[in-house]
């Protein structure tokens, strides 16, 4: 078929001379290019190219076959239509008044994904095949607005003549683009009835207007999407902090809180969210008390002091709205009423015998009168042994005080541990602050991360096991002690003596009974049990209800897993299951574990960190 140049351009429809060149195609076998539109052109020439009869009907039955649920799953064409189809609707309602129409929603390889219309248009629709999952392509309809759109990428009309195949020549398409939010072509919404002075030049108009507002949709469903995500990562991460955490913004006001936190301010979570931290509070509160690390005394709900030390960091904004992460120190709480510790033997849960034996061992430690060390990597459960033990010692009336050795600055340490003589500093209240070792009288002191002890603190320390009785910082009285004192520690104390980075005398000390809690990975009968426990302990306040199970295959890549931050990090990767799966979902599978678990490759799974 040649192709003959006239020099005159053409880019709007002329019925006339549409009709002509078309006329002139068929008969002569020549298509005069530049008499219609060049996007037409192009078109009639990629109809030809591909072997298309003009003359010849459009029959359904040689229409290539769609399996529907295929196209609906794939690239969030099932996302698209439930977006669309409202909007389709609207469109539709806004033009019926003047004629027949029919709206159709075609994706990338020209098969419509929905098509709606009056019974009309429907049924001229349907004689050439043109129903919902039927192919729209240009190679089988021929020249199309849907066809030129997918090339040119932009709305476009075709008009009567203008279509390649006989029997689209008496339809009209108005069709626009739709590209998702990476802006990539998903698309195209058109518009077709076959009454060529229907079909008004504002009828493209409206399809680009309405393409326009699914592209607006699908890109508010996709920020509201990931905003949800993080909004429950962010909840999930602190509520699995053992910190009490609150994000205070720029004016002071709370805008988040751990349930931890808002347990120990004696409130709800709803309740603390919005108050000032001045007003409801701690009147003495500015940002200058988080800034230069003061400390402050919160007034809870149940009438106590909390005290809430400025381990706080500086949240930056873009626009300049800086807020802060606050962590509240219990050590008000502890003053008043005893820390006690809320885990016994009954809530480690195992069903290895390596895990049977560690706790009878546990057991007999804790009625002797014996010091022990607790070792175990990180997050394996050496606080839940030492709180256990704490309540199976005849000393379980009495306080559980924890100090994390390796978590305050030197300074700061020696007056949590050893408490501050009255007048010290200006900080420090009259009659002196107690130290967490005073606190304990009577109970049990955790020493958890011994191994990060400074050497300073251990000669301190040291002082207090040989005596007895501990010397508060400036001061002069020794105040005798009835404490039992645990370690815990995820390093080999001996190799830090043997490195001279832990004091052997205060080695032999602490290690009246050492207690081996063995690494997960190393007792793979208890990982059922305790993932199935996790799920259960988050469940309900996931939103996810009903009893969960976890296939056979599921539960093979948990076992395989190495577990490099054992209990705590199985912990996080529950609630991120939970958060995966639907609210009613009753069985955990493969697809809901995270990527990192189910890929060979383990290298890059992370571990956790208290
Ligand atoms: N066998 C178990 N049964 C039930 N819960 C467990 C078990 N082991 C650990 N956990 C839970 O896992 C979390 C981490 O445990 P824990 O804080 O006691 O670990 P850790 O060894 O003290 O960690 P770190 O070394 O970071 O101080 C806690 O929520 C704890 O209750």
């Amino acid at each position: 078929m040649k192709r003959e140049t006239i020099p005159k351009r053409r880019f709007q429809h002329n019925h006339l001379d549409s009709i002509q060149t078309w006329t002139r195609l068929v008969q002569e076998k020549v298509m005069d290019s530049d008499s219609i539109q060049q996007e037409i052109a192009s078109s009639w020439g990629r109809c030809i190219s591909s072997g298309l009869d003009p003359l010849s009907p459009i029959k359904p039955a040689n229409q290539p076959i769609v399996d529907s649920r295929r196209l609906l799953e794939q690239n969030e064409n099932g996302k698209l239509l439930d977006i669309a189809r409202l909007q389709m609707k609207q469109l539709y309602c806004s033009i019926k008044h003047n004629g027949h129409y029919i709206v159709i929603l075609t994706v990338l390889d020209g098969v419509a994904l929905e098509v709606l219309g009056d019974k009309k248009m429907l049924a001229v629709g349907e004689r050439l095949g043109v129903t919902a999952f039927g192919s729209c392509s240009e190679k089988y309809l021929g020249t199309t607005s849907a066809a030129i759109c997918m090339t040119e990428k932009r709305p476009f009309r075709v008009m009567t003549t203008e279509h390649f195949a006989q029997d689209m020549q008496e339809w009209c398409c108005s069709g626009a683009p739709i590209f998702n939010d990476c802006g990539k072509l998903v698309a195209v919404l058109n518009v077709s009835n076959i009454n060529y002075k229907a079909h008004y030049r504002y009828i493209l108009d409206l399809t680009t207007a309405t393409a326009r507002a699914i592209e607006a949709e699908i890109k508010f469903r996709k920020f509201h999407h990931m905003y949800n995500k993080t909004y429950h990562y962010l909840t999930s991460v602190l509520e699995s902090m053992p910190e009490y955490l609150l994000l205070i913004d720029n004016k002071g006001k709370i805008d988040h809180l751990n349930s931890r936190a808002a347990s120990i301010l004696g409130k709800s979570q709803q309740d603390c969210v919005g108050k000032s931290v001045v007003d409801d509070f701690a009147s003495t509160y500015t940002d200058r008390c988080l800034e230069c690390n003061a400390e402050l005394t919160w007034q809870t709900g149940k009438g106590s002091t909390v005290e809430f030390t400025s381990l706080a960091k500086t949240l930056a904004s873009r626009n300049g709205d800086n807020g802060y992460v606050g962590i509240i120190k219990p050590l008000g709480l502890v003053r008043n009423a005893g820390n006690k510790a809320g885990y016994t033997f009954s809530d480690i849960k195992y069903c290895s015998s390596l895990m049977e034996k560690v706790i009878t061992r546990a057991k007999k430690a804790a009625v002797s009168e014996l010091e022990i060390l607790i070792y175990g990597e990180s997050g394996i459960g050496k606080e839940l042994f030492a709180q256990s033990i704490h309540n199976y010692s005849h000393r379980s009336e009495g306080p559980f005080v924890t100090i994390n050795c390796a978590a305050l600055p030197i300074d700061l340490m020696q007056s949590e541990v050893f408490g501050l003589e009255e007048g010290m500093f200006n900080g420090a209240k009259r009659g002196g602050n107690p130290g967490n070792f005073e606190l304990a009288q009577g109970g049990t002191i955790l020493l958890d991360e011994i191994g990060d002890m400074p050497l300073e603190l251990q000669a301190n320390l040291l002082r207090v096991l040989q005596e007895k009785a501990v010397t508060r910082i400036g001061g002069r009285k020794q105040i005798p002690l009835d404490v039992r004192i645990i370690s815990a520690t995820n390093k080999n104390l001996y190799s830090e003596v043997m490195a001279g980075r832990f004091r052997d005398d205060l080695y032999y000390r602490l290690s009246g009974m050492a207690i081996n809690i063995p690494a997960l990975r190393d007792r793979k009968q208890d990982i059922e049990k305790l993932f199935s426990y996790f799920i259960e302990k988050h469940r309900a306040t996931m939103g996810v209800c009903g009893n969960i199970q976890i296939t056979p295959d599921a539960l093979k890549v948990l076992v395989d897993y190495d577990w490099p931050s054992n209990a705590r990090e199985m912990e996080q990767i529950a609630m991120l299951v939970l958060n995966n799966i639907q609210t009613n979902c009753d069985t955990i599978t493969i697809e809901d574990l995270p990527e990192f678990l189910v890929s060979p490759s383990r290298e890059s799974g992370y571990s956790l960190k208290k």
